[in-house]
């Protein structure tokens, strides 16, 4: 069985690419989300993609973004992936992905069972599924919360029709047992690898992959 993917999400300096890879990453996240403590400029973005080695995959974080946005950043980052973390429906989503011709993963926040069949709604336009958890009402960030949601949710629905991450409060401390009770197969972390919003700490990065494994066993 090949090991669990992780995705680290919202780097903003050069040792945060250095460390995710080190630390064994599969993908980093680059967040364009103005009102982000993680958001970074394209040319930021650039340079931290640009230092990334080889098969570690470069994905963007959009909110709702529009057409001119996404023009720049494809333009100006070398990229992998879209994440497209706003309330984009699914024709917007298929629009996204035919225009820039990218890998396209969607985020579905998830409080409680009668959000599951979101899921399936978007699969069919996706590449990849990222099942976050809900940001509470009237939270600033639609994501990178630190929050969780109930993972016994997805227990026992290990097989979408697309690959999907796990993501949601997930911390060195608590991944194993998230890995375990989904069956999921990638996760997705922001702030907790972080010593501060949006600044990570290396040794919490390589915990949380060396944990993420430990999920498996
Ligand atoms: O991280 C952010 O600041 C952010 C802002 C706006 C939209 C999405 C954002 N993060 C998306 C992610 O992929 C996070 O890694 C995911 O929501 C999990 O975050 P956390 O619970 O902090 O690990």
């Amino acid at each position: 069985m090949p090991g669990i993917r992780v995705k680290i999400c919202g780097l903003t300096r050069p040792e945060d690419v250095d460390a995710s890879a080190t630390g064994g990453a599969a993908y980093i996240g680059l967040n364009f989300f103005p009102k982000s403590p993680r958001c970074v400029s394209i040319e930021t973005a650039r340079a931290l993609a640009l230092r990334a080695p080889a098969g570690l995959a470069k994905v963007a974080l959009v909110v709702d973004a529009d057409d001119a946005t996404l023009d720049r950043i494809v333009a100006g980052v070398p990229l992998d992936m879209l994440q497209l973390h706003g309330r984009e429906t699914p024709e917007r989503v298929a629009e996204i992905r035919a225009r820039h011709g990218l890998p396209v993963m969607k985020a579905i926040g998830i409080a409680d069972a009668a959000d599951l069949p979101r899921i399936d709604l978007y699969a069919p336009v996706v590449d990849q599924l990222l099942i976050d958890a809900k940001p509470p009402e009237g939270a600033i960030l639609p994501g990178g919360n630190g929050l969780r949601f109930d993972w016994r949710l997805l227990q026992g629905r290990k097989y979408w029709q697309k690959p999907w991450m796990l993501a949601g409060g997930l911390t060195p401390g608590n991944v194993a047992e998230a890995v375990r009770l989904t069956g999921a197969r990638q996760v997705d972390v922001a702030s907790g690898v972080e010593s501060a919003p949006g600044v990570k700490d290396a040794a919490l990065i390589r915990d949380f992959v060396v944990a993420a494994q430990a999920g498996t066993d």
